[in-house]
C-alpha cells in the first residue's frame, strides 16, 4: 500500500485550499513578504488587514502569480503552484478582482462576462476541440453567461456598453467577470475603494451572496465590515503575520491594538 506523504504542519487538513510556506518576497534589499505561513480553509471568508505598506497586495500578487516569489512555496488544493503562470492559476480555480478595473469599457456587459467565460473554456477544451460542435459549446457558454448576468443583477443592462454603467454596477460586472472564470478561491483587493458607505455595504453583500460557494480572501480597510463579515482575520505588519484569529480574537489582541487598530475597536 502506498504511504501518504507525512505532513508535518498540523494546521493543514483536507479542507485546506490555500497554504503558503515560509513565503518571502524581496524588492532589492527590502523584504515586503517575510516568511509568511498562511493557511486558508475551503469555504472560509478570510480578511487580510494591516497598515499601509504591510504587504497585503504583495501577498495577493504572489498567490495569483503576478509576482514571482523570492523564497518559499505556495500550495493550492494540495498542489505546488509556486512557479505556475497566472493564467494556469486561473484555470486551476484562483480568481482575482483587481483594484484597477479589469472590464472592457467599450464592450457590452454581456460581452465582458462572455469573454471571461470563454477564456477558461478555451483552456479547458483546447483549441482543436473548440473547432468541433461549436453550436453546442456556444449555447453552453451563452447559458452560463446569462446565469451570471442574472446572479449579479445586470440582465436588464446586458446589452449596454460597460462604460455607461453606474459605478456600483461596474463593480457588479467585475464580480461577474471573476465569477465567469469559475473560481474556487477569489481574491478581492479593496473592492470597495472609492465607494460611499451604502455602495460599500451593497458590494460586500453582493460578494457574500454571489460567491457563497467560494473561498474568499479580502483586503479591506473598512474595519467594521471586516469584523462583521470575516470568519477569520489575518493581520499583516511589516511583511509578517502579526496575528490571526476570529474577529473577536483579533479585536481583543493587544499586539494588533498597538500596531494597527489603536483605539478603533474600543
Ligand atoms: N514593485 C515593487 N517594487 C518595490 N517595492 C514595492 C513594490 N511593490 C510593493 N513594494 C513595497 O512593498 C511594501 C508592501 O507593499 P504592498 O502594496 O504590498 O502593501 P499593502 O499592505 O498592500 O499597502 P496598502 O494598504 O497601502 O495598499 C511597500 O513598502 C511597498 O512600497
Amino acid at each position: 500500500m502506498a504511504t501518504e506523504p507525512i505532513e508535518t504542519d498540523e494546521r493543514v487538513t483536507d479542507e485546506t485550499i490555500l497554504r503558503t510556506d515560509e513565503l518571502v518576497k524581496k524588492f532589492g534589499q527590502f523584504t515586503a513578504t517575510d516568511r509568511v505561513d498562511l493557511t486558508v480553509e475551503r469555504g472560509e471568508f478570510r480578511s487580510i488587514i494591516g497598515p499601509n505598506g504591510a504587504g497585503k497586495t504583495t501577498l495577493f500578487n504572489l498567490v495569483t502569480g503576478a509576482l514571482p516569489v523570492t523564497d518559499g512555496r505556495i500550495y493550492f488544493d494540495g498542489e505546488d503552484i509556486t512557479t505556475l503562470s497566472p493564467a494556469e492559476r486561473v484555470r486551476r480555480g484562483i480568481g482575482r478582482s483587481f483594484q484597477i478595473s479589469n472590464i472592457f469599457g467599450g464592450l457590452s456587459v454581456r460581452e465582458n462576462v462572455r469573454l471571461a467565460a470563454q477564456s477558461i473554456d478555451r483552456d479547458r477544451y483546447g483549441f482543436v476541440e473548440s473547432l468541433f460542435k461549436p453550436t453546442d459549446r456556444y449555447k453552453g457558454m451563452n447559458d452560463r453567461t446569462d446565469r451570471i448576468l442574472e446572479r449579479i443583477g445586470l440582465s436588464d443592462v446586458a446589452d449596454e456598453e460597460a462604460n455607461a454603467l453606474a459605478y456600483g454596477d461596474k463593480r457588479r460586472l467585475e464580480i461577474g467577470v471573476v465569477l465567469a472564470t469559475e473560481p474556487d478561491l477569489v481574491l478581492f483587493d479593496e473592492p470597495t475603494a472609492g465607494m460611499s458607505v451604502e455602495e460599500t455595504q451593497e458590494t460586500i453583500e453582493l460578494i457574500e451572496d454571489v460567491l457563497v460557494d467560494q473561498t474568499l480572501l479580502l483586503i479591506e480597510h473598512d474595519i467594521e465590515l471586516v469584523m462583521e463579515l470575516s470568519d477569520r482575520i489575518t493581520v499583516l505588519n511589516r511583511g509578517q503575520i502579526l496575528a490571526e484569529g476570529t474577529p473577536d480574537e483579533i479585536a481583543a489582541n493587544r499586539d494588533v491594538q498597538d500596531a494597527y487598530l489603536g483605539g478603533m475597536m474600543e
